[in-house]
């Protein structure tokens, strides 16, 4: 089997062809686990029509992964699988629209859908409001606001989200018992009205470099809550992404080859 290695931003992918009978949870665990991959996940193309297939690291499945489409894109449009530089791809978490608007270096944009402050899609344990909500952990309260943006997310504004890695917040907002499928969680530094820096540690993986989704539900929020305006850049480990949209959430933001096995 052909493996190749994709990056978005420092979160990195392993991209293998669909085949019937594959077990991706399987997979997802063996090879992004193996040294010579160590991704935060793995993305199946499925061909007529165009389908991006994610599971995450642990071997569990998300629904949509934003730095993932782009390496899908790349993928799909370098190996021929489309020839148009606009093309719909299938997800869980819709149709969503790629444009392709630079091939060297690679970069694209993809219309990610709605965000959805939507308790059902959130898989919440209870029906109390997720916007700006109070909850506990460890080092004591934290307000966190949830929402569907591709997946399930959440978002905790803080003064420094580089301090938190290395610290329990990520993963003990992750597992809450209030997510019955866990949620991944976004702290955002909010730099100026244009800017933000975002720090993620991923359901099904931990901490990773970037989060396209993350970045999207950053966004929003920060919006809603008159954080920002209009367009923002978005400051990770390894880059940046812009993200702007008012109804339609819109992600721009480049896709690396890294290598290819077979194994
Ligand atoms: N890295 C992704 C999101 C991947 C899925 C996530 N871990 C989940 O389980 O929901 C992105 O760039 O959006």
């Amino acid at each position: 089997m052909k493996v190749r290695k994709y990056n978005g931003c420092g979160n990195d992918f392993v991209v293998i062809v669909d085949e019937k009978g594959l077990d991706y949870q399987a997979l997802a665990q063996s090879l992004c686990q193996d040294d010579r991959f160590d991704t935060d996940g793995l993305i199946g193309v499925k061909q007529d029509p165009l389908e991006m297939i994610f599971y995450n690291r642990d071997g569990s499945r998300a629904p949509m992964c934003g730095n993932g489409i782009r390496c899908f894109a790349k993928y799909v449009y370098e190996e021929g699988l489309v020839k148009a530089r606009e093309f719909p791809v299938v997800t869980l978490a819709g149709i969503l629209t790629v444009t392709i608007t630079q091939t060297t270096p690679f970069e694209c944009r993809v219309q990610m859908g709605q965000a959805h402050y939507d308790n059902a899609l959130i898989g919440a344990s209870d029906q109390a409001s997720f916007q700006q909500r109070l909850i506990e952990v460890t080092t004591g309260p934290v307000e966190i606001t949830s929402l569907f943006m591709g997946t399930i997310h959440t978002v905790v504004f803080v003064e420094d989200a580089v301090a938190e890695i290395g610290q329990t917040r990520g993963s003990e907002i992750c597992h809450h018992p209030l997510f019955q499928e866990q949620t991944n969680v976004n702290f955002v530094q909010v730099l100026n009205q244009k800017e933000l820096l975002v720090r993620t540690y991923e359901r099904g993986v931990g901490w990773t470099l970037a989060c396209g989704t993350g970045c999207c539900a950053a966004y929003v929020v920060a919006r809603d809550l008159g954080k920002v305006n209009g367009p923002v850049l978005v400051h990770l480990e390894q880059g940046q992404l812009e993200i702007s949209g008012e109804t339609e959430i819109i992600m721009a933001g480049p896709a690396v080859f890294e290598k290819e096995v077979i194994v």
